[in-house]
């Protein structure tokens, strides 16, 4: 039996890289070896390390036993006794005798050790984060809906709100929100099956299964999940395989109760190139929408922040920060992490003069940079309709609400005029733009939907 792990391991060190044949290849043991029936029990430390040797090695340990005996073998794969001394494969895999006794100081360290190990590959498993959990997620007007659905979610998976549909702007706390929900559930549920993927990675491995026709095994390690966090879901745009893919694994475990969370960078509706059987799934549970965080939310966030990484950070200086830093989380968090570099550099503490001084470029970056002309393109671009249209005098609906959003934030965002508006706007009279300002104002106040297209919108003109 020795002869035969030696034959493996030296077999395989030609073939994978020295450095995984140490991390999954070394802890597996050979538990017995029954000649009559030619039938090999082997062991895995943990479920996680069988089913990635099962998924990548599973056939070439047959091959290797198979030439090794002379005849079919078939391999038994089962996950080491927890208690069970965790020896490498071949010094007791004929021992067969009792294992030694350890000492209870001993095994409570081994204990220890295990429940780690467990748990990391349960971490590892479900690709979660630890770090991206509630306690440590700023809640506000933007957000505390997202955030108590998926509180609501994490408490009482596949019964609640499924799918769970969450959408917002980049760098607004959606990946950091769904993380939350798997840990949390962890939690309570070690052993629930959870995994987090990104759309993109969710992409490739369809690829993959394609390419190595292994359908079957992709499609059942899916169907196998209590809870599936699938992130920024907008990649999967003009993925028809893929949108296939995912519509049989949607169905199966929304059948079975099995909780599915979805984030994206829209409304389902507006996500380009995605089945309209897809966008009504989306539909089927609640949509909720993280908004960009309003200011106060923005102070707090920032000194949250401080405190976690022990800064000193007054709120003097977290106000003048967060009126500057705008449009995301993830801007708050580089200017923070700016600020600190530079405080350090120079040894000083962290005044506003200070901060002024470390934040000179995105300050001005976000200052005067917007122009009429841009607004007019964006909003055109995102309604869908011609620039042109902004100056003409066609009345449509589809064309009207557009222009008047445009003349709205024109005026929200630069220093322009009621009258140097209307100018721009092929010569209007400044009360048609007061009117339109009015009108917007009321409309994002009654509906959900125009108050996004607003806030996107405002992203993509502040970059
Ligand atoms: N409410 C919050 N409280 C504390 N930190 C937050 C909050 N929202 C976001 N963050 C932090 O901001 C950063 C960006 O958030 P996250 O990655 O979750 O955004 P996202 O909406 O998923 O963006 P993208 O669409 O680009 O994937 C992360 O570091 C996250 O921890």
């Amino acid at each position: 039996m020795d002869q035969f792990w030696t034959h493996c391991v030296e077999a395989l060190k030609k073939e994978i890289p020295a450095q995984q044949v140490k991390l999954w290849i070394e802890p597996l043991t050979v538990v017995n070896y029954d000649e009559d029936t030619g039938s090999l029990a082997m062991a895995a430390p943990n479920r996680f390390k069988l089913d990635w040797v099962l998924n990548n090695y599973g056939g070439r340990f047959t091959e290797l036993a198979s030439e090794y005996f002379g005849c079919d073998i078939d391999i038994q794969w089962q996950v080491a006794a927890r208690t069970a001394p965790n020896n490498p494969a071949g010094s007791h895999r004929d021992s067969g005798g009792p294992p030694s006794n350890p000492t209870p100081a001993k095994t409570a360290a081994v204990d220890t050790l295990r429940r780690d190990e467990v748990a990391s590959s349960v971490y590892e498993r479900s690709r979660l984060n630890r770090d991206l959990c509630f306690s440590n997620f700023v809640s506000g007007r933007a957000n505390q809906l997202a955030r108590a659905a998926a509180e609501q979610v994490a408490a009482n998976p596949g019964v609640s709100y499924n799918p769970l549909f969450l959408y917002g702007g980049v760098g607004l706390g959606k990946t950091h929100l769904i993380h939350s929900i798997g840990n949390r559930l962890l939690e309570s549920n070690p052993h629930a099956q959870i995994r987090y993927i990104h759309a993109e990675q969710y992409v490739s491995d369809v690829v993959k299964a394609y390419q190595k026709k292994a359908f079957e095994e992709f499609k059942r390690s899916y169907y196998s999940l209590d809870l599936l966090l699938i992130d920024d879901i907008q990649f999967f745009a003009g993925k028809s395989r893929t949108q296939e893919e995912f519509f049989y694994a949607f169905e199966q475990l929304i059948a079975a109760k099995k909780q599915i969370i979805i984030t994206s960078d829209t409304y389902p509706k507006d996500i380009q190139g995605m089945d309209d059987r897809l966008i009504s799934r989306f539909n089927s549970g609640l949509t909720v929408a993280i908004e960009p965080p309003e200011l106060e939310m923005r102070v707090a966030i920032l000194l949250k922040k401080a405190e976690q990484q022990k800064i000193l950070f007054s709120e003097d200086v977290a106000f003048f920060v967060a009126k500057h830093m705008r449009s995301n989380i993830r801007e708050l968090e580089g200017a923070l992490r700016r600020i600190m570099a530079f405080a350090s550099f120079h040894n000083k503490p962290v005044t506003m003069d200070l901060v002024r001084e470390a934040l000179r470029d995105m300050i001005s970056v976000h200052h005067g940079q917007v122009s009429v002309e841009s607004i007019q393109k964006t909003v055109a671009d995102y309604y869908k309709i011609k620039v042109a249209d902004m100056f003409s005098k066609r009345r449509q609906a589809n064309i009207v609400l557009p222009r008047q959003v445009a003349m709205y934030l024109a005026k929200e965002l630069t220093e322009k005029s009621y009258m140097e508006i209307g100018e721009l706007f092929g010569g209007r009279d400044h009360t048609t733009v007061l009117h339109a300002v009015n009108k917007i104002t009321e409309l994002r106040n009654q509906s959900a939907e125009l108050n996004h297209a607003l806030h996107v919108l405002d992203q993509t003109l502040k970059g």
